[in-house]
């Protein structure tokens, strides 16, 4: 079978560095194109060479479509302003679209659910197995506990992050929320600061932490009374999102159009 070739967006990033590196050392897939912003410094350096596994006759451009026209496929991990342009060409191309992006606001999966009418898209605010198992663990805690425990999500991620809370503590908090079979934005409460009324039974709280080189920490507290139940995962090497993210896009190489999520890459939905 031949290797399905993917176009890395957003290549001289952190997760762009570790998606090709992935994509070296995963079979069944290679990196055609890799494509940065429009004045870049990293346009015409060699995607390999940039992700420190040497030349692969790579160079970054700043043409999406020409990169897309030729690939069967799209790793992007940038800005969610990114991703919904690419989300079009992705279905202008009919290839398969692998968005780890985080920072979206409400409403902005509905452009990219049109695109996936054409384009085969797999979105997932943490591409990790343990995260989505975590998921499925948090699912099942909320659902097993009645409202006198209080649900908080607790994330820490490295001093560069940009967006709050993180994609992945907002994942934990919908699976919480969907655990419990209520609706998450209106039980949300996202910061606390000075005097302010009591906590309310049933709230989901999410606190953030940023500092260092932390990878992703999140942890989800249960807290009744006199007892407590913490789920954590520590993500410990960015490369484990960029494997998932490589087996996403082969999984989706298969798939009809539509707008799937990591638990669906992993079977954990069935
Ligand atoms: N779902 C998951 O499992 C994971 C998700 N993430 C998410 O991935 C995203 C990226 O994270 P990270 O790699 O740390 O961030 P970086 O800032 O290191 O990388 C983002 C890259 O995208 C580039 N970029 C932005 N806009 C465009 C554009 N229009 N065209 C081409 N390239 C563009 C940036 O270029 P420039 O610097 O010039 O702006 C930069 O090189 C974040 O949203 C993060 O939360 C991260 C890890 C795991
Ligand atoms: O920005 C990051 O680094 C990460 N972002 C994702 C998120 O917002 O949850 C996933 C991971 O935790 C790393």
């Amino acid at each position: 079978m031949r290797q399905m070739r993917l176009v890395v967006v957003g290549a001289g990033g952190r997760m762009g560095r570790a998606l090709t590196r992935a994509v070296t050392e995963m079979a069944g897939a290679e990196v055609v194109a890799g494509v940065e912003r429009e004045g870049s410094e990293s346009l015409g350096q060699d995607v390999g060479e940039l992700a420190g596994v040497g030349n692969i006759g790579v160079p970054i451009s700043d043409d999406p479509l020409a990169a897309f026209a030729q690939s069967d496929g799209v790793l992007d991990f940038t800005t969610p302003k990114a991703s919904l342009w690419f989300a079009e060409l992705s279905a202008q191309a009919r290839i398969v679209h692998v968005i780890g992006t985080t920072g979206w606001s409400e409403g902005e999966d509905e452009p990219l659910k049109a695109a996936a009418r054409h384009a085969r898209i797999i979105k997932s605010g943490n591409m990790s197995l343990g995260v989505n198992l975590l998921a499925n663990l948090v699912r099942k805690a909320a659902a097993a506990l009645d409202s006198d425990f209080d649900i908080e999500v607790l994330e820490m991620h490295h001093k560069h992050k940009v967006d709050a809370p993180s994609g992945t503590a907002l994942l934990l908090g919908q699976a919480a929320a969907d655990g419990r079979g209520i609706d998450l934005s209106s039980h949300s409460v996202r910061s606390r600061d000075g005097i302010m009324d009591p906590r309310k039974t049933g709230d989901i709280g999410f606190a953030t932490l940023r500092g260092g080189s932390v990878i992703g920490e999140h942890s989800v507290i249960f807290a009744g009374e006199g007892e407590r139940i913490e789920l954590t995962h520590r993500s410990e090497d960015r490369q484990l999102f960029a494997r998932g993210a490589v087996k996403s896009a082969l999984w989706g190489f298969d798939q009809k159009p539509g707008f799937y999520s990591m638990a669906d890459v992993l079977g954990l939905n069935a």
